[in-house]
Formats: C-alpha cells, sequence, structure tokens
C-alpha cells in the first residue's frame, strides 16, 4: 500500500482505544463514587471456536476497563427453558447490569425469544425489540454496538453524515436496520441493498457512506465505489485461516477517501461499544 493510501485507513484499534479510555474513566469514577462494579454476563451456548474467540475478546475487554464479566457456558444441547431460566436469574441479579446472548444459537432454541426475555435495561447488545423500537423514534441508549461503533468513528474523523447519500448493503437485524436508523436519525438519506436489490452497484456508486454487511468475501470491488467514499466493511469470513472483508481492500482505497480494515476495523469498535454500553447500564441503576 503506497504511504497515501495508508492515511485512509479508518484505525479501528484507535477508536475503540479511545472509547474504551472513556469507559475505564467512568468505571472508576461509579466505582469510588457510588460503590457500584458494572457487570457483564456472558452465554454461549455450544462450542462454536469463532463464537468462543469473540466472547473471549469481549472479556478481555472488561478486565482492561474493570467491568466485572462472567461467562455462562451451556451445552449444544441446551434446552429453551434452561437458557429461559438463566436469562431470568440473571435478570434479578443485582451486580449483573449487562447480559450478552452470544449468537447464533443452535438450531432448537429460539433466538428472537430468548433476546425477548432479557430485561431490555441489561440489554448491552441492543437487540430487544424496546431498544429497538427507541431507536427507531430517535432514542438511541441500548442500541446495536456495530452500527454505533461506526456513528462513533465517522464522528472521531469529523465526517458529516446530514444530507449525505448513506448506503448500506445487508439488511440485518443486528447491523443493516439499526444502521439504516442511525443514519436516518442523522438525516442521512438512505439506501438499503440486499440480496434482492436489482442492481446493487447502482446504489454503491452513488454513496458518499458506504457500509457493507453481508459476509461475502470481497463483494464491494474498486469499481463499485464512488470517489472520496467513506466506507466501513463490517463482513468477516473465514478462508484457509485467513480473515477476509466484504471489501476488496487493496483496490477499493485508492479510490476511498476512507475505509475500515478486516482486521482491526469495524471489531474492535464494536466491543468498545458493548464495554459503554454496559456502564452505561449501571450507571442507570445508581
Ligand atoms: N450477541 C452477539 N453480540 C455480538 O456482538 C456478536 C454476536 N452475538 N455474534 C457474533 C458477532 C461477531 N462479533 C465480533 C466482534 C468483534 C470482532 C473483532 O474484534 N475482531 C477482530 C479480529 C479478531 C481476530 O480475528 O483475531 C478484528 O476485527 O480486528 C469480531 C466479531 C460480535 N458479534
Amino acid at each position: 500500500m503506497s504511504d497515501e493510501d495508508q492515511n485512509k485507513v479508518i484505525d479501528g484499534r484507535a477508536v475503540a482505544k479511545k472509547v474504551e479510555a472513556e469507559v475505564k474513566a467512568g468505571v472508576e469514577e461509579l466505582k469510588s463514587e457510588k460503590g457500584i462494579t458494572p457487570g457483564l454476563a456472558t452465554i454461549l451456548v455450544g462450542d462454536d471456536p469463532a463464537s468462543k474467540m469473540y466472547v473471549r475478546l469481549k472479556h478481555k475487554a472488561c478486565d482492561r476497563v474493570g467491568i466485572y464479566a462472567e461467562d455462562h457456558p451451556l451445552p449444544e444441547s441446551t434446552t429453551q427453558e434452561e437458557l429461559l431460566d438463566l436469562i431470568k436469574t440473571l435478570n434479578a441479579r443485582e451486580d449483573i447490569h449487562g447480559i450478552l446472548l452470544q449468537l447464533p444459537l443452535p438450531g432448537q432454541l429460539n433466538e428472537q425469544e430468548a433476546m425477548n426475555a432479557i430485561d431490555p435495561a441489561k440489554d448491552a447488545d441492543g437487540f430487544h425489540p424496546f431498544n429497538m423500537g427507541q431507536l427507531l423514534i430517535g432514542i438511541e441508549e441500548l442500541v446495536p454496538c456495530t452500527p454505533k461503533g461506526v456513528i462513533r468513528a465517522l464522528e472521531e474523523y469529523n465526517i458529516d453524515i446530514q444530507g449525505k447519500h448513506a448506503v448500506i448493503v445487508g439488511h440485518s437485524n443486528v447491523v443493516g436496520k439499526p444502521m439504516a436508523a442511525m443514519l436516518v436519525n442523522r438525516n442521512a438519506t438512505v439506501s438499503v441493498c440486499h440480496v434482492f436489490t436489482e442492481d446493487t452497484s447502482k446504489f454503491t456508486k452513488e454513496a458518499d457512506i458506504l457500509v457493507v454487511a453481508t459476509g461475502v468475501k470481497h463483494l464491494i470491488k474498486e469499481d463499485m465505489v464512488k470517489e472520496g467514499a467513506v466506507i466501513f466493511d463490517v463482513g468477516i469470513s473465514e478462508e484457509n485461516g485467513k480473515v477476509y472483508g466484504d471489501v476488496d481492500f487493496e483496490n477499493v482505497i485508492k479510490k476511498a477517501a476512507l475505509v475500515t480494515p478486516v482486521p482491526g476495523g469495524v471489531g474492535p469498535m464494536t466491543i468498545s461499544i458493548l464495554m459503554q454500553h454496559v456502564l452505561m447500564a449501571a450507571q442507570k441503576t445508581a
């Protein structure tokens, strides 16, 4: 990569570091002034290696910022009732302010029903329908962490959102839809593309801000982006032990103003926002 292109890399680890420093200060203040240590409980059902790694990354982040963390590993064969029982127990715990149910869940379990059972005030992921509804009407408290991290990065890099054409590729509940809501809340003109979009490149070529979350390796090529676009690559796919994003980074960066790498982009930002949410949830109980 040329030196000039190097300056276009959005440093997700640096953004995360800044967020974590703020959280750490907030945690210390809450401890000293109210005697409250924020606590996160993670639930991991089964032993998918990727999920295990993500949960481990979250626990490490808790350690860095001074949040108490405990993991609740459940066997692959867990029933819905057992999962709901654990969630109820954690909802009632005063020392647990955030609950994270690692997704995806094994097939026999109902994800939506499980997420609905989490106390919305402890919903560190922001996936509960109450929090999703709040987001849609412009009240952003506990909101999905990945899109919130994208918003934070736009702020850190002083990128205006209002009036810009933001294009999102992918319409998932965890990224695409909440990302659209956050950008609309900030007065962007938003297009959401997905597998049924007839000509996705027609939209991506017009994007001032492009967020891609499909899990399709190198879906976005240089000829699909606008000169000077700001691009967030939310995709992760693995091939022969190497991780790839949804953006053909090496080539796309030549045209972009800014682009996130994979790894070192959106992933660390997501985790830092999760830390922020656990702190926020704990502060609300004070
Ligand atoms: N309830 C729930 N909440 C989640 O937030 C959630 C989830 N389920 N299921 C899976 C996805 C995935 N996810 C990642 C977070 C951080 C990195 C991350 O930090 N990755 C490093 C790379 C780590 C490595 O590969 O060594 C990076 O991009 O630099 C990646 C992926 C959270 N997720």
